[in-house]
């Protein structure tokens, strides 16, 4: 028997991606578990520092590589999904790797341009950052427009000192990603671990709505998987408007989420309710727990807390398809996972050497 998540028992196992296996109570493997490939779904991953959200990510990463028919594009805030496009185990994963990623400053409205610049919109710099954002598509022609608008010498420069902020991160080009971009057939990583946070949102927020745009105005045939590592992140920046536009009306267009965090009290409760698919690794402070419980369905009749796993790599898999949780094993890796800690001992050249004497 196969059980695909999002389908249910005995469902075909086309256009599914393999997760792992089940997990019984002595620890021993059980038969292969499967993830429904073929439908639009939010998938949220949590899980405490080092116990595999990102390794699952990447599992799930190679499976929607390899799979027809969808664009999946991963955002990678800590750059350690590039390892996706090394040689694999079995069937190859077709991915490619955007490096220094930039989207068109026109993705961002007003108030979002206010707010990723930390500037109040009821600021003489808010106010002329406003403005320009309205009236003009491009990074350069906001800061022309600026200097163009009748204001005060102290408000001039403080709006335009913070657009050339906003212009060294170097993020905003009007040829930047687009969804045509993305939606190749390979995958796409976008590398954005060397941008800070508010550069890192804008980029996530560029795509999020380009892949959003591009199926309700149909120029995009693949079903684009929007994949976020870190995303408490991007939840507590300008991306979260992007975010909360796929994770509540993303079904009709047929766009996913699948997003990652070892802090799911700093992902809305949106974010929690809305997610079809949960993945939990071990989680244990208080909070992230009472999250996650208080959006907990009522078909789970024991508490998350006592099913949670202890080992990495361990994880519950509450399905709201299917209405059904499940124990499982989440399988390894066929590329290299990038996301390991370094070890002291390891850069040492020291080999391990038994406390026994
Ligand atoms: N499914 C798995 N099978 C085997 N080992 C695993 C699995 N998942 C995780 N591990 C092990 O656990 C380690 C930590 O995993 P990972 O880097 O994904 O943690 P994380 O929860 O994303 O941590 P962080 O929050 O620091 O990013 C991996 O380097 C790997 O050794």
């Amino acid at each position: 028997m196969s059980f695909v998540i999002g389908r249910g028992s005995d469902a075909e196992t086309t256009q599914t991606g393999h997760l792992g296996r089940y997990r019984a109570l002595d620890g021993s493997e059980g038969a292969k578990l499967f993830v429904d490939l073929d439908g639009p779904h939010a998938m949220l991953i949590v899980g405490k520092r080092g116990y595999g959200k990102s390794f699952t990510l990447g599992v799930v990463a190679e499976e929607l590589a390899r799979s027809p028919g969808v664009a999946p594009v991963i955002v990678d805030p800590m750059g350690v999904f590039a390892t996706l496009a090394e040689p694999a185990d079995g069937e190859s994963v077709p991915i490619e790797v955007v490096d220094r990623p930039a989207v068109a400053a026109s993705v961002l409205d007003p108030r979002s341009w206010c707010s990723l610049l930390g500037l109040s919109p009821e600021s003489g710099a808010g106010g002329l950052v406003w403005q320009a954002a309205q009236e003009a598509d491009t990074l350069e022609a906001m800061s022309r427009r600026v200097e163009a608008i009748d204001a005060p010498t102290t408000d001039t420069r403080a709006a335009t000192n913070h657009l050339s902020l906003a212009e060294s991160w170097e993020v905003f080009d009007p040829e930047g990603l687009d969804a045509a971009d993305l939606a190749s057939t390979a995958a796409t990583v976008v590398d954005v671990s060397g941008l800070d946070a508010a550069p890192m949102n804008a980029v996530c927020r560029g795509i999020g709505e380009a892949l959003y745009r591009a199926r309700i105005d149909e120029t995009i045939d693949r079903l684009p998987w929007l994949m976020i590592d870190e995303a408490h992140t991007f939840f507590d920046g300008v991306a979260e408007a992007a975010l909360h536009t796929i994770l509540t009306r993303g079904r009709a267009p047929g766009v996913s989420l699948v997003f990652a965090t070892q802090r799911p009290s700093a992902v809305t409760d949106t974010a929690i309710s809305q997610s079809d698919v949960l993945i939990s690794h071990r989680l244990t402070a208080e909070a992230d727990l009472e999250a996650l419980e208080a959006a907990q369905p009522t078909y789970m009749n024991e508490s998350l807390d006592e099913r949670l796993p202890t080992e990495p790599g361990q994880v519950v898999v509450i399905d709201d398809a299917t209405e059904t949780i499940h124990a499982a094993q989440i399988r390894f890796r066929d590329t290299p996972h990038g996301g390991g800690s370094p070890s002291a001992r390891e850069i040492a050249g020291l080999e391990e050497t038994s406390t026994d004497d």
